[in-house]
């Protein structure tokens, strides 16, 4: 079993966040502050991430939910939780809930994809990140992270200040190993299979992973809602208090 850094904090049911690529658990320090108010919250970093274990070679989404899956196992103690993932926590909670639903209560999958048709795009990115390390993709980056009117208030110079540590933190080759993993994602059929309670969120600012890919994740999840925040890509940095009230409406409207 790989080694995952986790935190958790609050108490209530419990809500696991899972964090976008080149990231780590503090992307939700605002979100998962809000929740712990009413909530076990779990946040963790994905493998090759943050403080979490690095492993050489290859790296499959359906690799990242298992390490998910089994965290879950270890923690929740056989309490279904609330999964809520972001661009690529969204990929692992799709993966998750289409292969281990028994383990979710609900799943929320934020600024996020169901498939790539063109994987030119991350080709580029891998080969940047070979020749000149994650340091060469970190302005353009966390230019798709944060809108620029959020980044020209004090707060939002913050946020973008310490996504850019934290991705620059975040070692090449497992993040070229995440990269080809998110590359390869395919949930379209998959998702027709999903039988936990979900909802879907689009920025309406999100230029890495648009509106209209979290609508085609809607037309295939049985019974899922989509909602939307105008926010960038990472919708819970950039604007936490409506990311968390849009949780907190859902589960209560279960
Ligand atoms: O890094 C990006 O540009 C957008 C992204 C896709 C998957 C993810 O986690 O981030």
């Amino acid at each position: 079993m790989i080694r995952l850094n986790l935190v958790r904090e609050g108490g209530g049911p419990i809500v696991v966040l899972s964090h976008a690529l080149g990231c780590d658990l503090h992307m939700w320090d605002g979100a998962a502050a809000l929740l712990a108010r009413a909530h076990s919250v779990l946040r963790y970093d994905h493998r090759n991430h943050g403080a979490s274990e690095s492993v050489a070679g290859p790296v499959t989404m359906q690799d990242l939910a298992d390490d998910a899956a089994a965290l879950i196992e270890r923690e929740a103690e056989g309490e279904p939780v609330h999964f809520v993932g972001l661009s690529m926590g969204g990929m692992v909670a799709q993966a998750l809930a289409a292969r281990r639903p028994e383990l979710l209560k609900t799943v929320v999958i934020a600024n996020s994809a169901s498939h790539y048709p063109d994987a030119a795009p991350w080709r580029t990115r891998i080969e940047t990140v070979r020749a000149q390390g994650v340091a060469g993709i970190a302005e353009g980056a966390v230019a798709r992270w944060l809108t620029p009117g959020y980044v020209a208030t004090p707060e939002g110079a913050a946020a973008a200040r310490q996504l850019r540590d934290m991705l620059l933190r975040t070692d090449a080759a497992g993040y070229i190993a995440s990269c080809e993993a998110v590359a390869a994602i395919d949930f379209r059929e998959s998702n027709r299979r999903i039988p936990v309670p979900t909802l879907v969120i689009a920025g309406t600012r999100d230029e890495a992973t648009p509106p209209s890919m979290s609508e085609a994740m809607v037309a295939a999840i049985p019974g899922s809602r989509l909602a939307t925040i105008a926010a960038a890509h990472l919708s819970a940095v950039e604007r936490p208090e409506a990311f968390t009230q849009l949780l907190v409406d859902f589960w209560r409207s279960l």
